[in-house]
């Protein structure tokens, strides 16, 4: 089995319940409120910083040209349109611009920009690899349903993001990715890359949680 797949079987709960949760049912449904919806944007404005920054030191430890390359021209996407949709999202649900610049951080909000600040600092590509393919992986999962997209545009394209071809050819190559490092690495190498990927799949469970107060 790949080791990414390992990885995801043995998080199977977690990443299940994220998957699953209200959050994402209520984003399908377009029912979710509009206090709920801020309190997630607002704190995932935060999460994008740690995420860019991580982004940035994966094309900066990857080991090889072709996979740095991909990770680079993923992290031009993200700095332009997703940047885009924050502020167009959080105009629409009048965020006020210090709540958006810097809200009171929620605890997975904080767990995660330390664990990526960690993975970061350490330079160590599969622990980099790790927190990015679940961030990408999880997300792709749930904005898989076959279902009817939303009618509010916000809610469609928050789901538009992390599905179609290009995303999921960027998660197909990040797990591609996660397993070639995963299998040049030694016992303890992948003993870091299996505990940060646990840790950002409750992370992600948290997050949806903490939307809800
Ligand atoms: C918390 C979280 N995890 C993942 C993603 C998708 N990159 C996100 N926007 N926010």
């Amino acid at each position: 089995m790949p080791f990414s797949d390992e990885l995801r079987a043995a998080n199977a709960e977690a990443w299940d319940a994220a998957v699953g949760h209200r959050f994402v049912d209520e984003l399908w449904a377009g029912t979710v409120d509009d206090a709920v919806l801020a309190r997630y944007l607002t704190q995932d404005l935060q999460f994008l910083d740690g995420f860019v920054a991580l982004l940035g030191a994966a094309v900066a430890s990857a080991d090889l040209p072709e996979p740095r390359l991909v990770l680079a021209r993923q992290l031009g996407l993200i700095a332009g349109d997703e940047d885009d949709y924050f502020t167009r999202a959080l105009d629409r649900l009048e965020v006020s611009a210090p709540d958006r610049r810097s809200p009171e951080l929620l605890p997975p909000t904080r767990g995660f920009l330390e664990l990526m600040d960690g993975a970061r600092r350490s330079a160590d590509y599969g622990a980099i690899l790790a927190v990015l393919l679940v961030a990408e992986w999880l997300y792709a999962d749930w904005a898989a349903r076959d279902a009817p997209s939303p009618a509010d545009r916000i809610h469609a394209e928050w789901i538009d993001f992390h599905r179609g071809p290009a995303f999921t050819t960027w998660v197909a190559a990040l797990r591609a990715e996660l397993d070639r490092v995963g299998d040049g690495a030694g016992h303890g190498g992948r003993a870091r890359m299996a505990a940060v990927f646990g840790r950002a799949v409750e992370l992600e469970r948290a997050f949806f949680d903490a939307a809800y107060g």
